[in-house]
């Protein structure tokens, strides 16, 4: 496997011909860690076998990683007090995060009063949905057009829509990705066709994205999807496979993930560089580190990591499921509402 992505990076120099050294380099890593190759292809299933509840609950000493990353809620107080004087900008992942996760990925719904507390939360605050999925499809669940949105793991972003408070930026639309359009799709279609042999497989088109689920294959037929998907992919050295809640999500090699969109979101609304902003940064999955480094580096704001198990993450803080994330949003419209007398 480890020659796989060093062919896959030799044959990208060739195609780009113009990256440097210093990227390829980078890409190389990136591409490692993304596939977390040692032993090869089986790798992502063990990981993917190593990160599922049932595993992890065998390795739990909950109190011990919660003191490193003690819960949000119980934190709150603490957590207002750094954020005062700051301007908080609020960043939600979707699934496992705003919904519970649930085995059909199209009908993973968030509830009318997590819906409710979201339109507050965007009266108090700037808020953005940042998701592995197509933004169209996250809007269709969240269905607010006071937010910004960013599908696709970031690379699909705009903003919120006419008539919102923030409508200033209605026009905002980065899309850093459009180049590999038509591959994604060609690449989705191969996927479709390869892992149709695999019972329980299922392919999502996520624009500049795709995502391969494992979650209803049977786990004895985990390495052969995982096979499948690589036999697709070694094809297609411009993209790079990241590993999920059991799914594989198959994305352009570019530098942009959910860190960068954070960033550009931030910059967007004014806040690049800025002192007194804070913004918190919700997530449960892996593609979320991206984002709760870039805070962890800039030290600035805090990222939550919403799991029941204890987990390597660069986010400060937990919270245990959705209804604890709705729990917390909650406090922050209440404490909001209370400050500024409404
Ligand atoms: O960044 P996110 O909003 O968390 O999106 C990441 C992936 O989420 C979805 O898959 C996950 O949730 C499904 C529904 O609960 C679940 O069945 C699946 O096992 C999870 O991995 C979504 O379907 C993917 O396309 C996203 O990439």
């Amino acid at each position: 496997m480890v020659r796989f992505v060093e062919e896959n990076t030799k044959h990208m120099e060739k195609e780009t011909g113009n990256i440097s050294n210093t990227d390829v380099t980078t890409v190389k890593k990136k591409a490692l860690q993304d596939l977390n190759i040692n032993n090869g292809v089986n790798s992502w299933v063990d990981s993917m076998r190593a990160c599922s509840p049932t595993h992890l609950k065998s390795l739990m000493k909950r109190s011990s990683w919660l003191t490193e990353h003690p819960s949000a809620l119980d934190m709150f107080g603490e957590i207002l007090h750094v954020s005062e004087g700051k301007q908080i900008v609020m960043f939600l992942d979707y699934d496992g995060t705003l919904s519970p996760i649930v085995d059909d990925p199209d009908r993973a719904f968030m509830s009318k009063k997590m819906r409710s507390t979201l339109r507050k939360l965007a009266i108090c605050f700037p808020t953005a949905i940042v998701s592995g999925r197509c933004r169209e499809k996250v809007y269709n669940f969240v269905k607010l057009t006071e937010l910004y949105y960013a599908g696709s793991h970031g690379m699909d972003i705009k903003g919120p829509a006419q008539g919102s408070k923030y409508k200033e930026d209605k026009s905002l639309l980065c899309q850093p990705a459009t180049e590999f359009l038509p591959m994604i799709d060609e690449v989705y279609q191969k996927l479709v066709e390869k892992t149709k042999v695999t019972p329980g497989a299922n392919v999502e088109n996520n624009k500049f994205c795709a995502s391969v689920h494992f979650r209803r294959v049977d786990e004895k037929n985990w390495s052969d999807l995982a096979n499948q998907v690589r036999s697709v992919i070694k094809e297609y050295p411009q993209l790079r496979i990241t590993q999920g809640r059991k799914v594989l999500e198959i994305r352009p090699i570019i530098k942009w993930d959910k860190g960068k969109a954070l960033e550009f979101l931030l910059e967007s609304l004014g806040y690049a560089n800025c002192t007194d902003v804070f913004p918190i940064y919700i997530g449960d999955d892996r593609t979320d580190e991206d984002a709760f480094k870039v805070l962890r580096d800039k030290r600035q704001g805090l990222g939550i990591l919403v799991s029941k198990f204890q987990k390597e993450t660069n986010a400060s803080y937990s919270l245990q499921e959705p209804h604890e994330v709705m729990g917390f949003l909650q406090r922050l419209v209440e404490w909001k509402q209370l400050i500024s007398g409404a």
